[in-house]
């Protein structure tokens, strides 16, 4: 949707373009384009942001990194490590460190910006899914966004396994432990992966390939492809008066958008350097190089990774033994079945939606979490599904620094990880629910006011006032969870078509629950409904309905 008039900038260069390329008026559209306003709609752009960052600073690494196991004597500035043999990746990742102008800057730099890209991705998606951004026509920008934070797990393991130092070891030798855990091809896979038996010689130049090439160019083309379409679908906008599935309000992308952007830009980049320049990040030169017989203490993965650590902490010792074959389930539950149900969960979450709601209509207006409160209590469980395993990641920590037992710490881990999600379902549930009641309260009652009045039987009461209109229109673009139609029998006691069978019942009875609670915003039983200090009364003294 475009506003106003042309301003001169605009018409000056669409006229240049349109007088070569003929695409002036497509200048002119685009540059006139609508952008919502709202703070949570820059999360995502903190993941762009950051991106263009690691493209900057890992192509200055990239000048001066060897990937390669080649054995060298080091002979830098690092005095402890002087004439300590090492491999040439990690040799010239201290030589960044300490030898290259600004180098230890911009690896600080590059490791800051990947864990601020991957959190910026994490609490976008996580904005998205509460706000049932990804209802369609978006499921498939969706999609592209849940590949992105598969590809984005696989740019980090890559990124922090090419030092060769010995956390970087460490990571490399679990990935192997779960690569060959793999039934059938595990052999097979590890052995292309480190060329031959692990370490071998080939696994640094490899994944420095997958790191530098394969994978951000596989990024830059889902980002961009990830924007078109969030161009051309236009943004959600979060409900408000005059917003409406039909319209954008909101800012022209020029110049308002274009300047807003611009400065966020400079601010994640500020930050970013901020935190390269003082918060030291993975001091390799700490622990030495990488030996396979060696075991560093006190080896933690990269926040993301955290998860599957956790995973592989928590498991029993289980293994099947089957005609000689071994099928470690220790390793190989943990490695597939969190990752499987979180990416698998994102990936089908908007399409079983579809399907137990029935909604096919275009959603344009983002739902508050709290309308939806099954919704959010599915994402609310997950988070801390996720959350403990995460924790669990870092048990040794949490043992030695609460002095409580490793194994206690494992126990609990075990029974929170399906007791918790279960709790975080019931708590959030209740407390979506009050928190509609809340905003029924508000329109049925309006807010107080602060005016104590004394009414003429002596009792003393505060006067309400109606809400600001913007926040009661914020509060009213609330849209009922749709239920599938005709859930019910017909007259011969047969249930209509797609809901036969056992799946049919359940999608009837999901459906029902997934739409079902229902709190009228004027339902006027908000809380203390029936005492009169919730008397609809307005500043003037005069008994006044808020009653829309
Ligand atoms: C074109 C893009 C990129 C290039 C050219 C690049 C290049 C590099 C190079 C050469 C290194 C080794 C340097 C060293 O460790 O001293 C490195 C390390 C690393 N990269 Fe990247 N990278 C890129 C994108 C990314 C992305 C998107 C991520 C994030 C998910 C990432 C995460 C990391 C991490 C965590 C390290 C370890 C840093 C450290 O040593 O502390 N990189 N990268
Ligand atoms: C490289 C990582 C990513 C980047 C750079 C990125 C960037 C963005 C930006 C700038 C927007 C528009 C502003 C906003 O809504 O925040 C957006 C929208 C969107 N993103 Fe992402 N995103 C990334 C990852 C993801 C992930 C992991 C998901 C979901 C799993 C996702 C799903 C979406 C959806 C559905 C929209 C449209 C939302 C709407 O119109 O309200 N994105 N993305």
């Amino acid at each position: 949707m475009s506003t106003g008039t042309v301003p001169k900038p605009i018409a000056g260069a669409s006229g240049f373009l349109d007088d070569r390329l003929g695409a002036g008026n497509f200048l002119k559209r685009n540059l006139r384009k609508v952008f919502p306003d709202h703070w949570s709609f820059l999360l995502g752009e903190i993941a762009l942001y950051s991106f263009i960052i690691l493209l900057l600073t890992g192509t200055f690494l990239t000048f001066f990194f060897k990937p390669s196991m080649a054995h060298v004597v080091y002979d830098g500035s690092y005095e402890p490590l002087r004439d300590v043999t090492m491999s040439e990746a990690y040799a010239s990742s201290l030589h960044i460190s300490f030898d290259v102008r600004g180098g230890l800057l911009m690896r600080q730099m590059h490791h800051w910006a990947a864990l601020l890209f991957v959190a910026g991705m994490m609490v976008h998606a996580l904005r998205v899914f509460f706000t049932g951004a990804y209802r369609k026509p978006r499921e498939l920008n969706w999609l592209i966004g849940v590949l992105l934070l598969t590809l984005a797990l696989a740019e980090g393991l890559t990124g922090y396994s090419l030092p060769d130092d010995l956390l970087s070891g460490a990571g490399l030798r679990i990935t192997e432990g779960v690569a060959i855990s793999l039934p059938l091809v595990g052999t097979w896979i590890t052995f292309f992966l480190f060329g031959g038996e692990y370490p071998g010689e080939d696994v640094i130049s490899r994944f420095y390939s997958l790191h530098i090439l394969l994978i951000p160019g596989i990024l830059l083309a889902l980002i961009s492809a990830h924007m078109v379409l969030m161009w051309v679908q236009k943004h959600t906008q979060m409900p408000g008066k005059g917003r409406t599935n039909e319209n954008v309000v909101g800012a022209p992308f020029y110049p308002a958008f274009m300047a807003k952007a611009g400065a966020y830009f400079m601010f994640t980049f500020g930050v970013i350097a901020l935190l390269g320049t003082f918060a030291q990040i993975n001091p390799i030169w700490l622990f030495g190089p990488y030996t396979p017989a060696d075991i560093s203490a006190g080896s933690q993965p990269d926040f993301y990774m955290g998860f599957l650590e956790g995973a592989l902490r928590l498991m029993p010792s289980w293994e099947i033994n089957f005609l000689g074959f071994t099928l470690p389930m220790s390793v190989l539950i943990p490695a597939l079945v969190p990752m499987g149900i979180i990416m698998t969960g994102l990936a089908l979450y908007p399409f079983l939606e579809q399907w137990v709601t029935g909604d096919r209509s275009e959603h344009h207006v983002a739902d508050r979490p709290r309308n939806n409160p099954h919704r959010t209590s599915i994402g609310i469980s997950a988070i801390t599904f996720y959350g403990v395993l995460w924790l669990l990641g870092a048990n040794d920590e949490i043992s030695s620094v609460f002095h409580v037992s490793l194994n206690w710490t494992t126990y609990i881990g075990r029974g929170l990880i399906f007791l918790g999600p279960l709790v975080a379902y019931i708590v959030t549930y209740r407390i979506c629910l009050g928190l509609q009641r809340s905003d029924a309260a508000v329109i049925g009652h309006g807010v107080e006011s602060g005016v104590i009045k004394r009414l003429p039987h002596g009792e003393y009461i505060e006067v309400h006032v109606p809400a600001e209109a913007s926040i009661e229109a914020h509060m009213r673009g609330k849209t009922a969870v749709p239920m599938i139609a005709g859930t019910d029998t017909d007259k011969d006691g047969i249930p209509p078509k797609g809901m036969r069978g056992p799946l049919g019942r359940l999608r009837a009875k999901m459906s029902k629950a997934y739409g079902g609670e229902k709190i009228p915003l004027d339902d006027g039983h908000g809380h203390g409904d029936e005492h009169d200090e919730h008397a609809q009364v307005g500043p003037g003294g005069d008994d006044r309905s808020l009653t829309h």
